[in-house]
């Protein structure tokens, strides 16, 4: 009876082997759980388990391969669809993520919704109803162990943050990121921007190049200003911080991909592990430098009258604001600060510079489209050029809908991630405790609702909102529910100052169909040249 599969025999995905030992849909709403598949595997990538315990759970996997043997053997039950060898071996290095993550996503938006995954024995959901989705971002606050790999960086940064001390300081800090502290950043996103558009003329009428690049450090540039308020001449924020703080992201990447690595006690020994602590050291340094002399700053009062030790700043920068919170409340410690600094910074100035890259590929790809933001940024903002303000911005409707399209279509984050601690009752089916639920910002960006053209770049569709799906929760890139992005707002604004300086200067030519992309840590373009750049006439 222990070998009697859930529900009729499932169908099989191709495209999910050998990564995934078995997609297959829900079957109604069974609570039944098969004790033959007891997440044996799971307990070994628990951070906490102890030497004991792991050798415990070794010999649980043991039996597992042998039952998995067995199981091979009655394979006309249809239960377990890989081979054992393969699995163990294969799954140590995740060559496509990205495009397993698509096929599973397609799949499940073909199969209604919900599908199981099954990771040998860890199951693992895969959500694009976005009915569903909102149940279980507001139902499950904790992340899965995967989150953990970036504890060592982030430790009680919000995004790591366990759910008592990320309620706590959600709340805190949600003030941090309202409109109006967003909109006193903008005079400080026009600068940057200009700078952006400065270095950009060194590429004027070359070959196509890496736009991307150049994004990226100017995002991290416009982040650290904003969160740490640095006087213009102050070099605190160096090279060496900015290429240490990109090198962390590829090592988080690196980990993800190497199955092996997942455990603590393999990574621990990994020379990956010796470079993370290096280039923490490097990051930690810094920050912490300038999180001591702002204090000094505030304490000796030392200041102008924003608060701030640089005297070209007109606003109130996140470290200020933290540091504030915990003189008055006393809400921080200073390694808390840090963290949220460091994963402000490092969830802010990726995802941005990645937008905008697409955004621009885009363009680049649609000349017509490209023409009329061009022409709609002309008539708010005249042919001077002026500063983007906040009485403009609004009135950039086009540019708006060109961003949400290009938001929908290429999500900085395609998927989000949660444990589940206890079942969760969705529309039709029950999620098990133990499994892990992936939401599918890819998939819920091309569900049904969007129409039959979802896949394709259609910014006018955000003009008519009665041509849009009547489901608020199917447009999710800055994810669902109560922990959702933080600085939603922070990334709009930013994103447009950006655009609007460029596009006022240059034409940009490209091809989406020539750009691959890749999702590991985070999602980004693969092709190295994505665009050409013309002045403007
Ligand atoms: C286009 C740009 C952006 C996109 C698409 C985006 C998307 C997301 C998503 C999907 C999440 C949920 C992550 C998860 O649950 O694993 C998230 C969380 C977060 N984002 Fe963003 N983000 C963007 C820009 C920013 C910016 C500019 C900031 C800061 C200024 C920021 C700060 C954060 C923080 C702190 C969290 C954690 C929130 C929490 O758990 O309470 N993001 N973002």
């Amino acid at each position: 009876n222990k070998m009697k599969p859930r529900g009729p025999s499932p169908p099989v995905y191709p495209g999910a082997l050998p990564l995934i030992g078995h997609a297959h849909q829900c079957y109604g709403d069974s609570k039944q759980s098969n004790s033959f598949y007891r997440p044996l595997y799971l307990p070994l990538l628990n951070q906490n388990y102890t030497l004991l315990q792991f050798l415990g759970g070794l010999a649980t996997n043991i039996r597992l391969v042998l039952n998995l043997a067995k199981c091979r053997i009655l394979y006309t039950y249809k239960i377990l669809h890989f081979e054992v060898l393969q699995y163990f071996i294969k799954i140590c290095i995740i060559s496509d993520f990205w495009e397993i993550l698509k096929n599973l996503s397609h799949f499940s938006l073909e199969n209604g919704g919900v599908v199981e995954i099954w990771m040998g024995p860890h199951i693992m959901y895969m959500i694009t109803d976005p009915d569903d989705s909102m149940i279980v971002a507001t139902k499950c606050m904790e992340k899965p162990y995967f989150y953990e790999f970036a504890t060592e960086m982030f430790k009680n940064g919000l995004i790591t943050a366990s759910s008592t001390t990320w309620k706590t300081h959600r709340r805190l800090l949600n003030p941090s990121f309202n409109q109006q502290v967003m909109t006193s950043f903008l005079p400080e996103f026009n600068t940057q921007a200009r700078n952006l558009v400065v270095s950009l003329q060194s590429e004027v009428g070359k070959e196509p190049f890496d736009i991307h690049q150049y994004l990226i450090k100017q995002l991290l540039k416009t982040v650290c200003q904003t969160s740490l308020g640095l006087a213009t001449e102050d070099k605190t924020i160096d090279v060496e911080y900015a290429n240490a703080t990109e090198d962390l992201f590829a090592t988080l990447a690196e980990r993800f991909t190497r199955i092996y690595l997942h455990l603590s006690y393999t990574y621990a020994w990994s020379s990956l592990k010796t470079k993370q602590d290096q280039l923490l050291k490097i990051t930690r340094e810094v920050m912490n430098k300038i999180i001591y002399r702002r204090k000094e700053e505030l304490k000796t009062n030392n200041k102008t009258q924003n608060g701030t030790s640089a005297k070209d700043v007109k606003f109130q920068p996140l470290l200020n604001q933290l540091l504030e919170l915990a003189d008055t409340q006393d809400a921080f410690t200073d390694d808390e600060i840090r963290e949220h600094v460091d994963t402000v910074v490092a969830a802010a100035y990726d995802t941005t510079a990645t937008t905008i890259t697409f955004v621009l590929i885009m363009l680049g790809t649609y000349p017509e489209v490209q023409n009329r933001v061009y022409k709609e940024i002309q008539s708010v903002l005249g042919n001077e050029d002026t500063d983007l303000t906040k009485d403009n911005l609004p009135k950039l409707v086009y540019l708006d809908a060109v961003l949400k399209e290009t938001l929908r279509l290429y999500p900085p984050s395609p998927c989000v991630a949660r444990r589940i601690d206890s079942d969760v009752k969705l529309k039709n089916y029950t999620l098990r405790t133990g499994g892990t639920c992936i939401l599918s910002i890819y998939g819920m960006s091309r569900h049904a609702m969007w129409g039959a053209d979802a896949d394709q770049f259609k910014p006018e569709r955000w003009l008519d909102p009665s041509a849009l799906p009547s489901n608020p929760n199917v447009f999710c890139t800055f994810s669902l529910g109560k922990r959702n992005c933080i600085g939603r707002v922070y990334a709009m604004l930013a994103i447009k100052t950006m655009l609007v300086h460029v596009l006022r200067k240059y034409i940009v030519f490209g091809d989406v169909n020539s750009v691959t992309t890749q999702f590991t840590i985070s999602f980004k373009p693969a092709t190295a040249s994505q665009l050409r750049l013309e002045l403007r006439s």
